[in-house]
Formats: structure tokens, C-alpha cells, sequence
């Protein structure tokens, strides 16, 4: 088993990463979760797949309700959040009772939200079951749900009480949704750590598989450790941003029907770089590798013909804006990033 820790001040949880680890899930949760009642919230596919599993893994002790939600970017919605509070208010839970988000970042960022909010704050933990869930959205208390107007509007910064990753169940996972997973992996290698780019350039897709849990293991290392130094986003956290900017506005731009979360971050990571490569602030080559990795891995990496104009009425509520001024996350090279701020009337050079 390999165990990470996040040390905040206020908050202290465990990453625990095991193949096989959901077959010992009630075990776990019962070291750390006194009260027996528990509400899973979890999307049609997950259920289907794993619904009955968890609930047999919980074992008879604890009294459990399932809410079950649509799949997909849509559900990370105001009108889904109220069905989950609802149908979560039904149940009767109160602030000692505990919530399993159970499935990609969809239902964590979901169910997070909902935790933080209901009651003024309910425990929850984090089961995620995509791999993009497993090494990036769910550490580091980052909940929300999207509003018309864009991408993660309304949150708030709620931890988890643990995360339970299995790598295991990743291999009933589409393979788009496996390399819209990979879009983030790259993002970490791109941001700190240049050996993990490599070894990810190397691996053949058996490879990959086999070291999937150290991969899985390294990312959480990256995560955890730019949380513990800024948790509420203010400086060092935008890094885990890189690709973002350009990638929440071409989701939004096309309702999130066209392009998962990796791939319009794929996208926005290939840009910025040969944009700050033009701009002399990335070394030579740089955005080439970048293209290379995303081409290996089945991401797009050229941006669609959207008007310009558009991708700036979307990225004005990018959260790293500062009144005039705009934080870029850059790189200097694979595995070495900044933060560039800019003033706002300088955006058209950057996208
Ligand atoms: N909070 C954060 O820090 C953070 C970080 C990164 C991304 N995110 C958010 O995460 C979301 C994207 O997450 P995602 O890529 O997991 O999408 P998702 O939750 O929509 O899951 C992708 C698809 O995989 C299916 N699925 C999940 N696990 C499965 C399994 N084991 N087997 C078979 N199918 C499975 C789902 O049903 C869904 O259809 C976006 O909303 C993004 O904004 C949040
Ligand atoms: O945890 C973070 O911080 C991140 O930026 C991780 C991102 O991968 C993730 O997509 C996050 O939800 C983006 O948050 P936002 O603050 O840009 O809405
Ligand atoms: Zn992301």
C-alpha cells in the first residue's frame, strides 16, 4: 500500500493507493467514520458497474442510501446540487453522519460541494474510480459545480476526511476517458517534474499499465505537496492551472458537448506553450514535445476556430484574475513552470 499525507492546518487526511484497495473499503472507512450512516452519490455508470460491490464491501453495519446522478459535465450543475441536497435531506443525515463521493471528478467535485455546503459542512470522503479523479480533482478540497456563465464559478475549498484510490477499477474505464486522465498525468510532468514526462514518453501502453500505480502515486506527491504550501490558491496552487485558462473556455465554448476537461486542457498547455516559446520566455522545442506527448496519448492539441472575442468573454472569470491583471501559468522548460501576471489588455498575445 503506498500512503500520502495532506498536512494542512486545518485539515490532516490520509491518500491511501492500493490495487485492490475497494475490496477492503468498510474496513478502511470504519477506522476513520464512527457514525453507520452514509450516503453514496455516484453517476449511472459507476452504479451500474460498481453499485453493488461498494455496497456489499461496506458490509451490513452501516445504514446506506445510493443517489444515483446522470453522467457527465451537465450534472456538475445548481439544478443537480439541489436534487443531491434534497434527496441527501430525505435520508435524515446530519453532521456526524459521512458522504461517499464515488466516481470521476464529475461526482467529486459535486458531492464535495455538497458536503461543504449542507448543514454548513458534512464529512465526506473521496472514492474516485477515473483516473483523472484518482490523481488530480480528488486531493486537495477543490468542490464546485458550473454556472451558464462558466466553468467551477460557485465552490469552495472542502477536504475530504480520506481518499481511497484502487487502481483496479480503472479497467472498466473508456479509453478516452483513461487519456483525458493522461491530459492532467502530462500537466505535472509539464509543470514539476521532468522525469515523469520522460517516463511517460517512453512507456508503451503495457508499461503504462503496469506502473500505473507509481504514476498514479507521483501525481497525488506533486498535488499534495503544492496544497500543503498554498492551499487557497494565491500563488504556488495556480501551477496545478496550467492549460486551464484557455481549456475552461473552450469547454464552456462548446458546452462541454465536444471536449472533456483533459483534452481542452491538452489543448490550452500546447497553446500557452508556443505562445510563450514565440514570446522567448520557453526554451526552444518545448511546445513540440508537448504536442508529441499529447499525439501519443490521443489528445488534441490544435486549438479549434473559435473567435477570439469569445475566448475572452469566457476567461474574465478565470479565478487566477486579480482586478486589471491576469495570473498565465508558463513554463521555461518541461518540468519548470511560473507564474506570469500580465495586465488584461495584453491577453490577445497569450491566446
Ligand atoms: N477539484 C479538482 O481539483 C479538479 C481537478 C481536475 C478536474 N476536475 C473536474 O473533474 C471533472 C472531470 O472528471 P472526469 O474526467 O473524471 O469526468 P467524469 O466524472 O465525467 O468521468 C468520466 C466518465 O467516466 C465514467 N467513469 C468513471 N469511473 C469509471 C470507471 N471506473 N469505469 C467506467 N467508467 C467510469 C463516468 O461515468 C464518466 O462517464 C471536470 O468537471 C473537472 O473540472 C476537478
Ligand atoms: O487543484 C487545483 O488547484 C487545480 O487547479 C486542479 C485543476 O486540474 C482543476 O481542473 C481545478 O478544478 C481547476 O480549478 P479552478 O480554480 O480553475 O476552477
Ligand atoms: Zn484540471
Amino acid at each position: 500500500m503506498r500512503r500520502l499525507n495532506v498536512n494542512l492546518p486545518q485539515n490532516d487526511y490520509p491518500i491511501l493507493i492500493k490495487k485492490g484497495l475497494f475490496n477492503n473499503i468498510g474496513e478502511e472507512i470504519e477506522k476513520i467514520h464512527e457514525n453507520k450512516k452514509i450516503v453514496i452519490v455516484t453517476d449511472d455508470n459507476v452504479e451500474k458497474l460498481y453499485g453493488e460491490r461498494i455496497k456489499a464491501h461496506l458490509g451490513n453495519d452501516f445504514k446506506m442510501k445510493m443517489i444515483v446522478i446522470e453522467p457527465g459535465e451537465k450534472s456538475k450543475s445548481i439544478s443537480v446540487l439541489q436534487y443531491i441536497y434534497d434527496e441527501i435531506l430525505d435520508f435524515e443525515i446530519t453532521r456526524g453522519d459521512l458522504i461517499i463521493a464515488f466516481g470521476g471528478g464529475v461526482v467529486g467535485d459535486l458531492t464535495g460541494f455538497a458536503a461543504a455546503t449542507l448543514l454548513r459542512g458534512i464529512p465526506f470522503i473521496q472514492v474516485p474510480t477515473s483516473l483523472l479523479a484518482q490523481i488530480d480533482s480528488s486531493i486537495g478540497g477543490k468542490v464546485a459545480v458550473n454556472l451558464p456563465k462558466g466553468k467551477n464559478l460557485v465552490g469552495s475549498f472542502y477536504h475530504p476526511k480520506a481518499v481511497f484510490i484502487d487502481p483496479e477499477l480503472l479497467h472498466t474505464l473508456d479509453k478516452r476517458f483513461f487519456y483525458d486522465g493522461m491530459a492532467e498525468v502530462v500537466k505535472y510532468g509539464c509543470i514539476k517534474d521532468e522525469k515523469l514526462f520522460k517516463d511517460l514518453f517512453s512507456y508503451s501502453e503495457e508499461e503504462l499499465f503496469e506502473h500505473i500505480e507509481e504514476v498514479i502515486y507521483r501525481c497525488c506527491y506533486i498535488k499534495k505537496s503544492i496544497v500543503e504550501k498554498d492551499e487557497l490558491d494565491t500563488g504556488e496552487r495556480m501551477l496545478l492551472n496550467f492549460g486551464h485558462t484557455l481549456g475552461h473556455a473552450i469547454e464552456k465554448y462548446y458546452k462541454y458537448e465536444r471536449y472533456t476537461h483533459g483534452e481542452a486542457v491538452a489543448i490550452g498547455m500546447y497553446r500557452i506553450t508556443k505562445k510563450s516559446e514565440a514570446m522567448g520566455m520557453t526554451e526552444k522545442g518545448t511546445a513540440n514535445l508537448i504536442k508529441d506527448m499529447l499525439c501519443k496519448y490521443d489528445l488534441p492539441y490544435e486549438m479549434p476556430d473559435i473567435d477570439k472575442e469569445k475566448i475572452i468573454e469566457a476567461i474574465v472569470f478565470d479565478k487566477k484574475n486579480k482586478g486589471e491583471y491576469m495570473n498565465m501559468v508558463l513554463i521555461n522548460k518541461i518540468g519548470k513552470s511560473f507564474i506570469k501576471k500580465i495586465h488584461r489588455k495584453n491577453i490577445f498575445s497569450y491566446i
